[in-house]
């Protein structure tokens, strides 16, 4: 009993140091369905057409000409919706259809000076091929002198990671519901022999119908069977990839049982405010549940996030279908849920339509020099797919 309220203890202490070091949102818990005005879930069922006679109304530069079909010249920028480690994600806005897309952009010298060349071209290559309701759908690509550009639907939901903040956590059912869509998607890139690789609710973005679209391919790998990149974010890695052993998509189901964890506990289960303390944590893989997760998720927990491989849930002779036919997941009619016919728990509140982006946090803006082409471009012979 004392053992259980000093793990109960520790437990809350972990949780307000993880709150406090996430930050910000001050926004009520949200989880019951909006009544904002129903839009079509996607304005981007066409794919953006450059037309020669209109105007771009950004910028006046020359255009590089590269392999992709568009410039900076076709887009307006509008804000920007995030940052990353190479670059940052804008709000954009076709100057020929109107429409709203996400605009990554990465800094070629920043992506160089930390060895991503080979990630940055992968994200590249393997966006190019996914079609899936619960993926982010890439449009083109370009590149100036300096930067490198992947043009995405623009998801107007935000970060499931922004929603799970202000919930604390998420009940079973909601948990479930998130869980399960993100397992189709993992589902259908391990059909294409890709790994996902950095699985987190910041990855996870909601569209305005509350279905979930995964992002973020910046780790994603095509592999026929092991590979051996020390990649992920710390409280969602693998003991295999910590321990630099050649690993497979088993890591996928690692992080799915985190996230799941996370959704129902607020808190990932190995958390440490020191990474290396995480990863020790991790290697140890000694796992408590609170008390109020239920007895058929816990199992469920147990099978993902297990330290062997080869007893891993989703690594065993029946795949996926071992997560899939699990009883935490029996209410889950599969074939419905990929057809987004089921309702969603929460729809974000969009209030003003399309190109809304209050779901997103503020990040300050500069002056942004894409679109230069008269400068040596000293790195652009390594991406030449862009
Ligand atoms: N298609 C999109 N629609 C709306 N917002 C997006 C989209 N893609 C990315 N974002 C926002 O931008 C953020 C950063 O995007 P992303 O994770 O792809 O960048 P990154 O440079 O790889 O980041 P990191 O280095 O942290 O992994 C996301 O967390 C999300 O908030």
């Amino acid at each position: 009993m004392s053992n259980k309220m000093s793990l109960q203890e520790q437990f809350d202490r972990q949780q307000q140091d993880y709150q406090s070091r996430l930050s910000q949102l001050v926004t009520p818990p949200v989880l019951s369905s909006s009544t904002q005005s129903t839009m079509p879930t996607s304005q981007l069922l066409e794919e953006p057409q450059p037309q020669q006679q209109l105007q771009p109304v950004h910028t006046n530069l020359p255009t590089r000409v590269t392999k992709g079909r568009y410039s900076i010249n076709d887009f307006q920028l509008i804000r920007t919706l995030g940052t990353g480690s190479f670059g940052r994600v804008h709000l954009v806005r076709s100057v020929h259809n109107g429409r709203f897309y996400a605009m990554k952009v990465f800094r070629k010298r920043q992506v160089v000076k930390a060895k991503q060349v080979e990630h940055t071209n992968d994200e590249r290559r393997i966006l190019s091929v996914l079609q899936h309701p619960f993926i982010t759908r890439m449009w083109g690509t370009f590149q100036d002198c300096k930067s490198i550009f992947l043009i995405m639907d623009y998801i107007e939901g935000g970060e499931l990671f922004s929603l799970l903040r202000r919930s604390r956590t998420f009940p079973n059912q909601v948990a479930k519901f998130y869980a399960a869509e993100v397992l189709l998607a993992l589902e259908y890139l391990h059909s294409k022999n890709i790994i996902y690789r950095d699985l987190k609710p910041e990855n996870i973005l909601l569209a305005r119908s509350g279905h979930i679209k995964l992002t973020d391919f910046g780790f994603a790998k095509e592999v026929d069977s092991k590979t051996y990149t020390l990649c992920g974010t710390p409280d969602y890695i693998a003991p295999e990839v910590i321990a630099v052993q050649p690993y497979n998509k088993a890591v996928d189901w690692w992080s799915f049982g985190i996230l799941i964890y996370e959704m129902l506990a607020g808190i990932t289960p190995f958390y440490d405010s020191s990474p290396i303390k995480t990863y020790e944590n991790i290697t140890k893989c000694e796992i408590s549940f609170p008390a109020h997760f239920q007895k058929d998720a816990v199992e469920l927990l147990g099978g993902l996030i297990k330290k062997d491989v080869t007893f891993r849930l989703g690594n065993l002779q029946n795949g996926v279908e071992d997560i899939k036919d699990h009883t935490w997941f029996k209410e889950v009619v599969w074939e419905t849920l990929l057809l987004g016919n089921i309702e969603t728990p929460y729809e974000p509140n969009i209030p003003s339509g399309v190109g809304d982006s209050s779901q997103f946090e503020r990040y300050p803006e500069e002056d942004y020099d894409y679109g230069v082409t008269d400068l040596q471009d000293e790195f652009g012979y390594l991406f030449p797919d862009f």
